[in-house]
């Protein structure tokens, strides 16, 4: 009672919702949804069995969206997702050749007509679009700047959206932490360098989204990767060292996920089958 006197614009949806013959419809829902002046629609998504982050972000104006770093086992999610937010997806981008899980973007090329996969150049990938350091990508009123950040892979990409304030570093910079650089052509140097040089060179309060996270969060700064990132705090040379020590064990779909993701996630119905298998020990 009280929340409804506190809000009346909430006691008008409660009553639309509540009462069939008066249900919103779609159109309208998503107009409600979309009026609060954001200009910007986000929204991050999470793929529990390889902790790989999702990103979805659309234009509220032309409702024209892209996706980041899509997972082919969560696609349906994702396209209901979009669908019931009325955004058409352009283009499906992908931070690297990931070793840990399969893309969705050759799932998300299936059902949507329009959708065009993207990967950096570098990355050696099969997609529909091929970008390089410094190529802009636009949705709607949004632009994408495009930062070439090798180290973790040679064909990482970081996308930057200046309007927002916002970098999607994909695995080359995580959430104190970094990606590892033992294999993909992986160079802890090169790591080092792109951090300093194309992440912590944005300005401080820009918001950072990592391609995985594996202690709970959700979303850094450049300010405090700056002075709380245990390894990147580190002299390069002291890094490198620590990164050779790190001795993580291979991601669990390597073999399984490379192979795929150099053919924009084409993955035959054995390979689906062996990496559920994978996934489920
Ligand atoms: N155990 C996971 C793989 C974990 C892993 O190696 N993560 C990568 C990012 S995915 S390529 C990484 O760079 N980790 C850095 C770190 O310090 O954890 C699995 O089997 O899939
Ligand atoms: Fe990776």
């Amino acid at each position: 009672m009280l929340k409804h006197k506190l809000f009346p614009q909430l006691k008008l949806l409660c009553n639309q919702i509540g009462r069939p013959t008066q249900r919103l419809s779609q159109k309208s829902l998503v107009r409600q949804v979309h009026s609060n002046g954001n200009k910007l629609i986000f929204r991050q998504m999470f793929h529990n069995e390889t902790y790989t982050f999702t990103y979805l972000l659309g234009c509220p104006v032309t409702k024209e969206a892209v996706i980041i770093d899509p997972v082919n086992d969560t696609v349906d999610r994702d396209v209901k997702y979009s669908t019931e937010m009325d955004l058409n997806l352009l283009y499906g981008l992908n931070t690297h050749v990931h070793a840990d899980h399969v893309t969705g973007t050759g799932k998300l090329k299936e059902r949507l007509p329009n959708f065009q996969s993207v990967i950096s150049k570098v990355s050696g990938a099969k997609a529909d679009k091929f970008v390089e350091h410094g190529d802009t990508l636009k949705f709607g009123k949004q632009v994408i700047e495009c930062r070439a950040t090798p180290g973790h892979t040679a064909g990482c990409m970081t996308y930057v959206l200046p309007d927002h304030a916002m970098a999607f570093t994909g695995d080359t910079l995580l959430i104190r932490a970094c990606g590892r650089t033992d294999f993909q052509q992986g160079n802890s140097e090169k790591l080092y360098d792109s951090v300093h040089n194309q992440i912590f060179t944005l300005p401080e309060h820009y918001q950072l989204y990592p391609g995985h996270d594996y202690m709970g969060f959700s979303v850094t700064t450049v300010a405090e990767e700056k002075i709380l990132n245990p390894r990147l705090t580190l002299s390069k040379e002291k890094f490198v060292q620590f990164m050779k020590d790190l001795n993580l064990a291979y991601p669990k779909l390597i073999d399984i996920s490379v192979p795929a993701n150099l053919k924009c996630g084409e993955i035959s119905r054995q390979a689906m089958l062996g990496s559920e298998e994978i996934l489920n020990k």
